[in-house]
């Protein structure tokens, strides 16, 4: 309320001048107490926007701490289905520009602004009425045609800011591909640059044209309906220059004055900061619909996962095809996985290997099929209980920019600090050499990141990955291509202690080398999503299928002539 005193108090000090100014003598004394009075709310004024201030840092702090955290919380709970399908991935992104919390935080200290504009506008008008309906009528609408202009606007262009996220995802990768480490050598030796920069250079053009387009049409809207607010506005002058002299009311001029200015700001500032709400609510949106995704729809039985396999794991006819897709990746599916004895899995790229893993460690469910654990269906095992009992590598595996003891101890994070068992995890993986080199050991940080970080060679980094399968000691080991990176000396020395370290454990190991294929005590040949051929590595030869076809093939490559010869 204190713009509406305002208001009154300049128009009573006023006119107490006036008056005083005629030979009125108790107006002088008014004059003053209306100063004092106004001084007075000044400081309140002021302080209350201290206040308010302190207030507002506080409110953006813990926005942006809870929000980017919310939306981290979130993204461990998708499922990988969720980061594999291009239009949920989409959703994902949209929510990621969202999450340093920074539109929430304007969306609050909007809906503070325009309630403060509103207790202004309100107090304000409220004045005016009683002094003349029309005149605080006509001020009051002026500014609504130039905030209806703004808002179209914004509806435009939020609609064509939504259609671009997919365009603005290119454009942010043309950026990481010419602006990161490890695309940099590509990048410089296939001489990449300039054609990166140029798609990046369309895309922006293309922005760009779209965007000038909009503004000079925005610039034609508003500029005619701000027309509207300003005749508004001048007719509103007029009629209360032209009622204030009626009746001799200089104080009523000066009110009239100043909330004409105090309404024009507060009302523009209300409708603008509506208009704003508006858009930063569109944009909310994404972020809601993100924290809105569906958790983990796999969901589990209460079945603790057991400690040492009594049977082993069982595929029967499982059939698989990727949500959103229509392409067969497995078709009906019978493999065997027997507790305690290491199959192999054989085929060409695509042939569904890793299909079958992320089937194993229920990061997809089958579209058709059952798959077995000791006989036990395995949808009744719990899931978290289940995925602490495999220790798996994926082909795509992470090279953590920390530690060599995160790099292992993520394996068994609750084992971390155990640095006998991160050792033999080391050992394990053949990586315990390397280490020993390293300036601090275990606690030297990897890649190059970060200060201080040590860049190790592909191999090196294959086999940290393989020394965390190891730090698990699960039940189940699945090593996807465990040792593509690996030199054959020391691929055939972990394969040597592999079969201590997973003596007790039920393996699944993938590999195109037959180095490591030979190892298994079963070999399955995976074709086009079914599998075609299965037995030990003589079994197989003698078979002269496809086995053999891809071990002659091979043989060949290091022999320098065919292997049958
Ligand atoms: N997320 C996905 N969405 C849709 N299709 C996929 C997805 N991942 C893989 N595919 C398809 O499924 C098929 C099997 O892929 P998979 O990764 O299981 O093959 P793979 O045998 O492991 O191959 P490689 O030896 O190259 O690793 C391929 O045709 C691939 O294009």
């Amino acid at each position: 309320a204190i713009p509406g005193v305002q208001v009154g108090l300049t128009a009573s000090a006023v006119q107490s001048v006036a008056q005083a100014a005629g030979g009125n003598e108790g107006a002088g004394r008014q004059a003053l107490q209306a100063g004092v009075a106004l001084l007075l709310i000044a400081v309140a004024g002021h302080l209350l926007d201290v206040w308010g201030q302190y207030l507002d840092s506080l409110l953006r702090l813990e926005l942006t701490t809870k929000i980017g955290e919310q939306v981290m919380v979130k993204g461990t709970r998708l499922d990988l289905e969720q980061y594999e399908n291009a239009d949920s991935y989409d959703k994902l992104q949209r929510a990621f520009q969202e999450s340093n919390g920074g539109r929430i935080y304007q969306l609050f200290s909007e809906m503070l602004t325009v309630t403060r504009e509103l207790v202004t506008v309100v107090s304000v008008g409220a004045v005016l009425f009683t002094w003349s309906p029309w005149v605080a009528l006509f001020i009051l609408v002026s500014p609504v045609p130039s905030v209806a202009a703004h808002m179209i606007y914004t509806n435009k262009a939020y609609t064509i800011e939504y259609a671009r996220a997919a365009d603005r995802r290119r454009m942010y990768y043309y950026q990481y591909l010419t602006t990161t480490d490890h695309t940099f050598k590509e990048v410089r030796l296939f001489q990449l640059g300039p054609y990166l920069v140029e798609r990046y250079r369309r895309l922006v053009h293309d922005f760009f044209r779209v965007d000038r387009q909009l503004a000079r049409r925005q610039s034609g809207i508003v500029g005619l309906l701000g027309l509207l607010s300003v005749l508004a506005s001048s007719g509103a002058l007029l009629w209360a220059i032209g009622s204030a002299e009626d009746g001799g009311q200089v104080g009523r001029l000066a009110g009239y004055l100043q909330s004409m200015g105090a309404i024009q700001v507060s009302a523009h500032g209300m409708l603008l900061g509506i208009a704003s709400l508006y858009k930063d609510t569109l944009f909310l949106g994404n972020l809601f619909a993100f924290l809105d995704l569906p958790e983990r729809r796999i969901t589990g039985g209460n079945r603790p996962f057991p400690g040492k396999l009594r049977k082993g794991i069982e595929f029967r006819d499982v059939s698989f095809v990727y949500p959103g897709t229509d392409r067969l990746v497995l078709d009906g599916v019978d493999l065997l996985l027997p507790a305690g004895k290491c199959v192999a899995l054989v085929g060409q790229n695509g042939a569904g290997k890793t299909s079958i893993v992320k089937l194993l460690t229920r990061l997809y469910e089958p579209t058709g099929g059952r798959i077995l654990i000791d006989d036990v269906p395995i949808e009744e095992y719990d899931v978290d209980d289940l995925q602490r009992h495999i220790g798996v590598i994926f082909q795509d595996f992470i090279r953590y920019e920390m530690s060599v003891r995160d790099n292992i101890g993520f394996g068994r994070i609750e084992a971390m600090d155990d640095d006998e068992r991160i050792r033999a995890a080391a050992m394990a993986g053949g990586v315990d050499t390397v280490v020993s080199d390293l300036p601090d050991r275990y606690n030297t940080m990897l890649g190059r990141h970060f200060e201080e970080g040590r860049q190790l060679s592909g191999g090196q980094w294959q086999k940290v990955a393989l020394s965390r399968a190891f730090m698990r000691r699960a039940p189940v080991v699945v090593l996807d291509e465990p040792t593509s990176a690996i030199d054959a000396e020391a691929e055939s020395e972990i394969f040597g202690r592999l079969r201590d370290i997973a003596a007790e454990a039920t393996s699944l190991i993938i590999a195109h080398r037959f180095a490591t294929v030979r190892i298994a005590d079963r070999i399955v040949v995976l074709d086009q999503g079914r599998v075609v051929e299965e037995g030990s590595h003589e079994d197989l030869l003698s078979a002269d299928g496809m086995y053999a076809h891809l071990f002659n093939l091979q043989a060949a490559g290091y022999l320098g002539e065919p292997a049958s010869q």
